[in-house]
């Protein structure tokens, strides 16, 4: 099983159908949840994407991303890249309340996470996969790996290749998980240098498009409105598809992060970018199979870490 080999000292790899005799309701339940906060809320789908991504990111896939602050615990939410940004908490709460409930002790949080991820997207309209499941849960928590780990948006292309690379994934990894950007939104704070001052100028980005770049000037002032959200795919911006891809071709990918894949100079990201704004199948499927690869980043096995009975603290 993917998992196996990157793991030392655990006795058992992930398995796909770790819960089917253990917890058959599992995928119903978060399902079902699932379903009601995407409702109420069209956002949480990218919400809980993101949250799984920014858990794989600090520490493997362990659920550290969901400890709140505690005697013992500095939570990384409140690192650079998740304060005021992470959403989606109250979300894997439930989830998991009604999972101790029907089976105790059973699924851990970094599994929901994964599991989440993937029904988020498969209800956004992407590609289903199945998920080596049998994560366990972290007795830790790393700020300073939160705040040096996740990539900026700001980013060069060299640094987000180094970034992905840091935790085993290569350049078709980066760009395809990249397009988790076809949906959500982003704060004006993390893409306001491009509009104003790219190379500490006073001159915006050259790469973005005009009439792109007027329209986002209203949303993303010089000064003020730093909490103002815009798509990050205005082209489709809850439903999961190859847009993101296409504007990035036309200059409208709204993240440096994003545009760079195109122009930052690596000829093999760009090719990628052009063959997912092309192909929207061949996306899908390297994005299934990237996400499952993120999705085994240093899983806890065996008898370490533990299964959380509250996702935000130790038992
Ligand atoms: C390649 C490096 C990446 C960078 C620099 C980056 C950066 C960002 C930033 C700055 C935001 C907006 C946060 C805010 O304004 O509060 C964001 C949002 C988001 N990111 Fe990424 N990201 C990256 C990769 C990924 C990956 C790999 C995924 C998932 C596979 C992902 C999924 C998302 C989603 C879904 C949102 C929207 C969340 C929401 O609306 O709540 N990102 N990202
Ligand atoms: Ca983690």
């Amino acid at each position: 099983f993917p998992g196996t080999g990157r793991v030392g000292g655990g006795v058992l790899g992930l398995n796909p159908e770790l819960y089917r005799l253990s917890c058959p309701q599992a995928n119903e339940i978060i399902m079902s949840v699932l379903e009601n906060a995407i409702a109420k809320d069209s956002r949480m789908a990218a919400s809980l994407l993101r949250l799984h991504f920014h858990d794989c990111f600090v520490q493997g896939c362990d659920a550290s991303v969901l400890l709140d602050d505690s005697k013992t615990i500095v939570s990384e939410k409140n690192s650079g890249p998740n304060k005021n940004s992470l959403r989606g908490f109250e979300v894997i709460d439930e989830i998991k309340s009604k999972l101790e409930q029907v089976c105790p002790n059973t699924v851990s949080c970094a599994d929901i996470l994964a599991l989440s991820a993937r029904d988020s997207i498969e209800l956004s309209g992407g590609p289903h996969w199945e998920v080596p499941l049998g994560r366990r849960d972290s007795r830790t928590a790393s700020i300073k790996k939160a705040n040096t780990h996740l990539p900026a948006p700001n980013s060069t292309i060299q640094t987000l290749i180094n970034q992905f690379r840091r935790q085993g994934l290569d350049e078709q990894d980066l760009v395809a998980l990249s397009g988790g950007h076809s949906i959500g939104v982003a704060r004006c704070v993390t893409y306001r240098q491009r509009l104003y001052s790219q190379n500490g100028n006073n001159q915006p980005d050259l790469t973005l498009e005009r009439n792109y770049y007027n329209g986002l000037k209203t949303v993303c002032p010089k000064v003020g409105g730093d909490n103002n959200v815009t798509p990050l795919d205005f082209s489709s911006p809850v439903k999961f598809d190859n847009k993101y891809f296409k504007l990035l071709l036309w200059g409208k990918g709204l993240l440096n992060s994003d545009q760079v894949l195109l122009t930052g100079k690596a000829r093999k990201t760009a090719e990628l970018v052009r063959n997912y704004a092309e192909n929207e199948g061949l996306f899908f499927h390297q994005f299934a199979k990237s996400m499952v690869k993120m999705g085994n980043i240093s899983p806890l096995l065996g008898s370490k870490g533990e299964i959380r009975k509250n996702c935000r603290r130790l038992n």
